[in-house]
């Protein structure tokens, strides 16, 4: 199976345009308002209407209730929902019964320890994604650019789909997929120029670098 790249935070028609012609296998909207990537209901509506069928699109959400998880499904209809915040195991299993999106479990790692987390939710979710925790003073938890040792996940081999982010870029995807050998990679502040300002240079150079590197690690994750 091919790798997956996730490019996070798309918020004009271009940028997403720029990730999907580049290859992106999904594109994410952000709905938390603290972010510099946070898209309003009705842009995100017109956003994932104009993405649907190219890429699966990917709502992130941060501790969301289920009426404002419902109007996200409802007015935008994605295929992902993203959870990014402090959901417990039975939240996220609530979510996807109540649902019919498929769910993305956020994860904060920073030791060896936090990996544990992965067990408890490999059977309420459809995808674990990796993320560093974020660093002191940050007032939100994912989007900051920060990563963690790749190396513990040398050996990783969950039950459940996952993927990595956390502080990715162009020069270093490369890097974190041959050491982790991660079946899906999400970045967000690595293809901006600015906070929320997405780059379609370094767009275009993640997705090749990740592409150029999956090539090797597939067949390493063949061979184990
Ligand atoms: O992008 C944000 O602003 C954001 C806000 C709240 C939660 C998660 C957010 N982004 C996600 O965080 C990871 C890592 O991002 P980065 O590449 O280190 O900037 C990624 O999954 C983003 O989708």
């Amino acid at each position: 199976m091919s790798l997956i790249v996730k490019i996070c935070g798309l918020s004009s028609r271009e940028t997403l345009d720029d990730a999907i012609d580049a290859g992106a296998d999904m594109v994410g909207l952000v709905f938390f308002g603290r972010s510099p990537r946070f898209v309003r209901m009705e842009d995100a509506a017109a956003l994932a209407d104009h993405a649907r069928g190219r890429a699966e699109i990917v709502a992130l959400t941060v501790d969301l209730d289920d009426s404002e998880i419902s109007a996200i499904v409802e007015r935008v209809r994605p295929d992902w929902l993203q959870l990014h915040g402090a959901e417990p195991v039975g939240r996220v299993a609530a979510i996807r019964k109540r649902f019919p999106q498929k769910v993305m479990k956020a994860l904060g790692i920073r030791s060896p320890d936090d990996l544990a987390a992965v067990d408890d939710y490999a059977s309420v979710a459809d995808c674990i994604l990796l993320d560093a925790k974020p660093p002191a003073g940050s007032d939100r938890p994912g989007g900051n650019g920060a990563s963690f040792d790749w190396t513990m996940l040398e050996g990783f081999r969950p039950r459940v789909d996952w993927m990595l982010s956390g502080g990715l870029d162009p020069d270093n995807v490369g890097e974190a997929l041959r050491i982790s050998h991660a079946p899906g990679v999400d970045v967000s502040s690595g293809v901006e120029s600015a906070p929320g300002r997405k780059d379609a240079d370094r767009i275009r150079a993640f997705i090749a670098a990740a592409r150029n590197a999956d090539s090797v690690s597939a067949a390493t994750r063949k061979a184990s």
